[in-house]
């Protein structure tokens, strides 16, 4: 079952872009002001062409006409600097509203409980952060400002057209049914096959991923042609909704072209009476009102043909805040007195169907270094994220020293778990993730620490190489040591250890081992641990089986019981 991230209602939208612009006023009025500049000047032409029509009817010396072109001139001049000026405002303006909410998309995701993430998918996240904002960044950049622009125009030149008659005004008008009526037709049509657009678009996204990070599987299963059938179902469902589109929008042009005609006849057809009847309107305003409608045909298509555009990007801002409307918990700000871990009566499941864990209660005393052993599925991991504050416990508690972790500040309790992610960069900023004020030479020390600084040093560049994706390929073990020396520059009282020398193999294994003992010394240790001869050197052993605590004591206590352990310990020892 997925738990698809939430997508914002129209308000929840609107009421942050809103938001947004009201924390950027002065931008914003400097920014309808240049847009309306930019339009009256384009406006003003158009009457002075009409006065002039005028003029050349009446006789007039040609001397008269130079003052308009003068000034026709100058205003022409003045009006590109005002539309250039509002194309790059608006766009600038749009980039940095985008820019909030791509930062603001990445915090929430990043603070989101792993859980959510996992049940609602990384694809889809990725596809919002990814396809959502250029489908966003795209309208703010290039359609925008055009859109903005021809909104302004759109508004002078109806006033315009009322200034010069307000009968002219009226039959300019007669055209306004038939484009609202066609945006009526589309809208409802449209705003549907947009979102399910980006869904499929999204939901390919997420295919795609799976496939790519599960890729040895597939190919160990030769799953590869079940795996593109379902790619390509997903593609031909996003492809058939843009054709869907495109064939939706074509009928839209047609009722817009419609409009078109309708309102320069019926100004053409109303001057061309009201001059023959002398009803004050002259040869020169009609045809300054046919050129002002005219001249609208491109604003408004503009306007109504980048409809989809802006849908698209309607549908991609109510994905991105919609990601905002998450809860995510605040970070913790309570340090404990105490560095003792306890869960107590804790049961969890990843959905509301399975339990995980049935009542687990365990305590790590200060300093204590304790195994989690069990078979696999047993809920190690799950106990572990658990007492990392990854997940929160259904009902029960995890504390350290009585405070509920989720409440601990960070850095107090650390985890180094089965995805150890080298980030792509210089290696000594990948440590430096752990403590962005570190010294080289603690850098060094941490490395040292954990048995890594030898390698880290031959490395082509030394602690400057790039690692990392696209840098310098690092084996798993030595991905496991940088994480441990991140664990050893954080410095948490409490280290929680899953699996960290489980990617080893037997080879390095024992190697990891000891980097693991000396990154955790002195902490409060919580072991996974997968290699029993981790567990044996721990001082105590817990045993969970089905999400409940089953044995618990030293090595040589649970040996000598002979029950499960004792089974895990004999069965492991004649591996060896
Ligand atoms: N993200 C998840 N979503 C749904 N179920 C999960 C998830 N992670 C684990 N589970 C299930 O929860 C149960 C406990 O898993 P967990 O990983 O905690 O066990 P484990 O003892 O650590 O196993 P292993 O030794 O294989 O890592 C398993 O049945 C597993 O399939």
């Amino acid at each position: 079952m997925t738990h698809a991230l939430p997508v914002a209602t129209p308000r929840q939208t609107w009421s942050w872009l809103a938001g947004q612009l009201a924390a950027r006023r002065l931008e914003v009025a400097l920014t309808v002001a240049a847009g309306l500049g930019a339009a009256g000047a384009s406006v003003v032409p158009v009457t002075a062409l009409g006065m002039l029509v005028d003029l050349v009817r009446d006789g007039a010396h040609s001397a008269a006409l130079v003052p308009i072109g003068v000034l026709v001139a100058v205003i022409a001049l003045l009006g590109g600097a005002a539309a250039g000026a509002t194309t790059t405002m608006v766009s600038r303006l749009g980039e940095r509203i985008l820019a909030s909410l791509r930062e603001e998309t990445v915090g929430v995701a990043l603070r989101l409980p792993a859980h959510t993430l996992d049940r609602a998918g990384r694809g889809d996240l990725l596809a919002r952060v990814g396809a959502d904002v250029a489908a966003v960044g795209t309208a703010a950049a290039e359609v925008m400002p055009t859109v903005i622009s021809a909104l302004f125009l759109a508004v002078l030149s109806v006033t315009a057209m009322f200034g010069l008659d307000w009968r002219l005004g009226l039959a300019g008008l007669a055209a306004m049914p038939l484009y609202l009526l066609a945006l009526r037709w589309y809208l409802p049509r449209s705003a549907p096959i947009y979102a399910a657009e980006r869904a499929a678009v999204g939901a390919r996204s997420q295919l795609l991923m799976e496939s790519m990070q599960g890729v040895r599987t597939v190919h160990a299963y030769r799953l590869e042609s079940r795996h593109l059938d379902a790619i390509e179902g997903a593609s031909a469902r996003a492809r058939d909704l843009s054709v869907g589109v495109f064939a939706l929008f074509t009928r839209f042009v047609g009722r817009i072209n419609r409009a078109e005609l309708l309102g320069l006849a019926t100004i053409l057809v109303a001057g061309f009476w009201y001059v023959r009847a002398g009803f004050g309107v002259t040869v020169g305003e009609t045809a300054a009102a046919a050129v002002l409608f005219h001249r609208l045909f491109n604003p408004v298509s503009m306007i109504l043909f980048t409809f989809d555009e802006i849908q698209a990007a309607g549908a991609g801002l109510a994905r991105l805040v919609g990601v905002g409307t998450l809860a995510v918990a605040p970070t913790g700000t309570r340090i404990p007195a105490a560095a003792d871990l306890t869960l107590r009566d804790v049961t969890f499941g990843y959905d509301e169907r399975v339990p995980v864990l049935r009542g687990i209660s365990l305590r790590v005393a200060p300093g204590e270094r304790v195994a989690l052993v069990g078979s696999t599925g047993a809920g190690k991991t799950t106990v572990a994220s658990i007492a990392a504050g990854i997940l929160r416990p259904r009902t029960g508690t995890a504390t350290v020293g009585g405070v509920p972790v989720d409440q601990i500040e960070p850095g107090v309790v650390a985890i180094v778990s089965q995805e150890t992610h080298v980030f792509a960069g210089p290696l000594i900023e990948d440590l430096r993730l752990a403590g962005p004020e570190a010294s080289t030479e603690s850098a060094e020390a941490a490395l040292e620490r954990v048995g890594a600084l030898d390698w880290a040093r031959c490395l082509p560049l030394g602690l400057a190489t790039v690692v990392g994706e696209g840098g310098h390929p690092l084996t798993a073990a030595q991905a496991q040591q940088l994480a441990l020396a991140r664990l050893v520059l954080l410095d948490p009282a409490i280290a929680i250890l899953d699996e960290a020398t489980a990617e080893a193999g037997s080879a390095g294994a024992r190697e990891l081992e000891e980097s693991a003992l000396a990154a955790t010394k002195g902490r409060t240790t919580l072991l996974v641990a997968h290699r029993l001869t981790q567990a044996a050197g721990a001082d105590r052993i817990i045993v969970l089986e089905h999400g409940i605590v089953l044995e618990e004591g030293t090595h040589d206590v649970l040996v000598a019981a002979g029950g499960r352990y004792a089974t895990l310990w004999s069965a492991w020892q004649s591996r060896c």
